[in-house]
């Protein structure tokens, strides 16, 4: 029999043919090793899916952190950018950094494009009308046209055990990393819609916008909303030829990350782990996810790992490497919540030690 790639393959070698079941087992063994070549193919094929240069791109949360690399990898890809934070020095600070970046790459590359604009506005996200108003002031920078790109990084975290966190960090928390996002995406992306601007949305969950566990009571349900939005959204904005990308960063060594750190359980340590990436790392790592056009973008194994675990109804990346780790994925979830399950209850024989 040579009716399959497998066999025809294997007839190659002048060996005596396949038995059906090896038949079918080989051809599986081909899709599987074809469809992870496929996607770099296909990549390659679709060039960037991303392309900001020239382009006016609004980054909440831009004067540090993740924000502020994400603003210095635009100013070096040649975007317009604008940043949003509220403290003033910071933001200025971030904006002489976008133009050396700028200046440098310049020279580097003999380019010698447009003059790019910087620009920082000052405002609190998590409140709607200074949202708005940041968002005005943004446009009148370019004659009062929107941004076509925006990426929300503002967010902030309070881990602490449930019993210990007060309802006001539930809602503070809340208002920042939902409705601080929301906010800004729904009046922009109004404006996009009514002027015709295929513009494209960039929000930020979490690795803990795909998984809970002991610390994170108050902040992970605030990127299960957002990720949320983003499942309704990217479906949505297809009528109007809108792109819509969440980005699951894991630990990133940030100013907010140190500042987290004081509230940090010990439990909610352990289970984290100590690994992480810098924030350049994981802007570079966000943007080329995003010119790839994956509607999820990862920067690390074990969120990539979680982003199959917890992908209920959602586009593929990579077509062969999700497939292959989508196998393997329920053994490594049922490890990780037995590791989880016994530190807790090990947290919690310590816990009641000390009371005694
Ligand atoms: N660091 C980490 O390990 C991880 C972070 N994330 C997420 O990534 C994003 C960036 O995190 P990271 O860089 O660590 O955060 P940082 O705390 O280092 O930076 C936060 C940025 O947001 C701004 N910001 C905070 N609150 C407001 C507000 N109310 N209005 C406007 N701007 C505000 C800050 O400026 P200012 O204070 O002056 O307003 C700053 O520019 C967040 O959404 C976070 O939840 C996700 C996974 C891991
Ligand atoms: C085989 C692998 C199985 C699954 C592994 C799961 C690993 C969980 C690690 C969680 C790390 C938390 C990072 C995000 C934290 C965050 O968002 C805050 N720091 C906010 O600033």
């Amino acid at each position: 029999m040579t009716w399959s790639p497998a066999d025809l393959l294997w007839s190659l070698t002048n060996r005596a043919s396949l038995t059906v079941f090896e038949s079918i087992c080989a051809n599986l063994f081909l899709v599987l090793v074809a469809s992870l070549g496929v996607t770099p193919v296909y990549n390659l094929l679709k060039g960037n899916q991303f392309p900001t240069k020239g382009k006016h791109v609004y980054v909440t949360g831009g004067s540090i952190g993740l924000g502020r690399a994400v603003a210095i990898e635009l100013a070096k890809q040649g975007a317009h950018v604008t940043i949003v934070a509220r403290k003033e020095g910071p933001l200025k600070e971030t904006v002489e950094l976008m133009k050396q970046a700028a200046a440098a790459q310049k020279i580097k590359s003999k380019d010698h494009h447009v003059e790019q604009k910087f620009h920082w506005i000052s405002a609190d996200v998590s409140n709607r009308e200074q949202s708005i108003r940041a968002l005005d002031e943004a446009s009148a920078f370019h004659s009062g046209q929107v941004p076509e790109i925006i990426i929300i990084c503002a967010g902030t975290a309070i881990p602490k055990l449930f019993v210990e966190a007060s309802i006001e960090e539930f809602e503070m928390q809340m208002r920042l990393n939902y409705f601080g996002a929301l906010y800004t995406v729904h009046e922009a992306v109004r404006r996009m819609v009514d002027t015709d601007v295929k513009g494209k949305v960039v929000l930020t969950a979490s690795t803990m916008g795909l998984i809970g566990f002991a610390g994170y009571s108050s902040y992970a349900p605030t990127k299960f909303a957002v990720r949320g939005l983003a499942e309704c959204l990217r479906n949505e904005f297809l009528m109007y030829g809108l792109g819509l990308h969440i980005y699951f960063p894991g630990t990133m060594f940030t100013p907010g990350f140190d500042n987290e750190n004081l509230t940090k359980p010990l439990v909610t340590r352990e289970i984290e782990g100590s690994s992480g990436i810098t924030s350049e790392e994981a802007a570079k790592g966000m943007f080329k996810g995003l010119r790839k056009g994956y509607y999820a973008v990862t920067t690390d194994f074990e969120t990539d790992f979680l982003r199959i675990s917890a992908k209920g109804v959602t586009p593929m990346s990579s077509v062969g490497w999700d497939y292959l780790l989508g196998l393997v994925a329920p053994f490594g979830a049922a490890q990780f919540l037995w590791e989880t399950n016994s530190k807790v209850k090990n947290f919690g024989k310590k816990l009641l030690k000390k009371d005694l």
